[in-house]
């Protein structure tokens, strides 16, 4: 079976991302390519790091009108993503056309609440509630819209598993115990997301910001 553990890719360099992914690519699942990556080098670069052999998710976080989105993720077909994001947030018809045009072999998965806001960061957007009814909120919606799945934190995956016991949960915003969390507010470990309901983990500059990212990598999928 393959690793849950997915590497976040957050750099513009192609060598570097190259050799990041060369590294550990027998101790992860997949690799996760975001915004920073693909401004930089495109269908090119994302070509480039499939050549690896390992499953591609393309974290965009889409997130525009229905039509915008929906052309924007038939303009991403031809990379056939393992899985792509769209925001919750985008609404209904956005993720029901996003869905809608996407191959039959990509998940499309809803950014619910990012793993970097707390509940005073929703407050200053308008958002009432906590980052947990928020999500489950939208985990609702995201399901109605037929999408595959979620984002959210490891804090609310047991919740929103709860509601969508067939959903696809990816947990970033992970951390070893003796992580730093940086930019991060809603982390959990990998053992506890995993526990929680997690599909899958997407796991950052614990792994590449390490001196030997790929034992950090065997240490993360030791826990699991
Ligand atoms: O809510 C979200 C959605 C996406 N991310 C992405 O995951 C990684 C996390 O990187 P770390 O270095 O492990 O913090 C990053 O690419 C984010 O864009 C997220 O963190 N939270």
């Amino acid at each position: 079976m393959s690793s849950p553990l997915y590497l976040a890719i957050d750099t513009p360099q192609l060598d570097s991302a190259l050799a990041l992914a060369q590294k550990v690519r027998h101790h992860v699942g997949g690799l996760k390519l975001g915004l920073e990556f693909f401004c930089a080098n495109g269908h090119h670069g994302v070509h480039e790091m499939a050549k690896i052999g390992l499953p591609i998710f393309l974290d965009l976080k889409l997130h525009d009108i229905p039509n915008t989105v929906a052309k924007a993720v038939q303009a991403l077909r031809p990379l056939e993503p393992a899985i792509l994001t769209v925001h919750a947030a985008g609404g209904r018809a956005m993720m029901e056309e996003a869905k809608a045009v996407a191959g039959l072999n990509t998940k499309v998965v809803a950014v619910t609440v990012l793993t970097s806001l707390d509940a005073p960061d929703l407050d200053d957007i308008g958002v009432g509630g906590t980052p947990h009814d928020q999500v489950v909120r939208l985990a609702a919606l995201a399901r109605q819209s037929g999408l595959d799945g979620i984002v959210c934190s490891g804090q609310e995956v047991k919740a929103a598993r709860k509601v969508w016991p067939g959903g696809f949960f990816v947990v970033p915003g992970v951390r070893p115990a003796d992580g730093k969390a940086g930019d991060q507010k809603r982390i959990v470990t990998p053992a506890q997301a995993m526990g929680d309901g997690a599909s899958i983990l997407v796991v950052g500059r614990p792994i590449s910001q390490s001196p030997d990212p790929d034992l950090a990598a065997r240490a993360i999928e030791a826990t699991l």
